[in-house]
């Protein structure tokens, strides 16, 4: 089997109901695709401190782990490796979201989702945002 993945992953949702994607930028791997902000877990850390820290990092905002609600997850077999992303729910946090790393960044309805291309690992995970929202 392929090396297994394991990426923290977030939808935050904003008091209109809209989901914030970011962009991946040009020179990483699926660059131009919209995606849920998180990233890799490293060794030792939990899931949600990885999350924690890159929310922080990525978007210069602050969670508490009490703000993350499981929703779903992505299981997904890409080319060089499997990918397995718990995808969180968060509807509060404190500063102001700001892309910290020049990604764009885009507040969308859950029923636009489908206008944003996305990898396609998280295409299964758009029917659940949409019952919720
Ligand atoms: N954050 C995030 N990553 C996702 C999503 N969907 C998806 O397939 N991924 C994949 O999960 C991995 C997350 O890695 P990362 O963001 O921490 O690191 P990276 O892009 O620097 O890594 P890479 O360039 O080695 O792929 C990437 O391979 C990314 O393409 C998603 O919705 N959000």
């Amino acid at each position: 089997m392929t090396k297994l993945v394991l990426v923290a992953a977030v939808a935050l949702i904003d008091p209109d109901g809209r989901i914030l994607l970011a962009r991946r930028p040009p020179g990483k791997s699926m660059e131009g695709l919209w995606e849920f902000p998180g990233g890799k877990v490293e060794p030792g850390e939990s899931p949600e401190a990885a999350l924690i820290r890159e929310l922080e990092e990525e978007l210069g905002i602050e969670v508490k782990s009490e703000c993350l609600a499981p929703l779903t997850f992505a299981s997904h077999v890409y080319p060089n490796f499997h990918l397995l992303m718990p995808l969180w729910v968060c509807r509060r946090w404190s500063g102001t979201v700001v892309a910290r790393e020049g990604q764009a960044l885009k507040w969308v309805r859950p029923r636009d989702l489908r206008d944003y291309p996305m990898p396609p690992a998280d295409e299964p995970l758009i029917p659940h945002l949409v019952d919720l929202i």
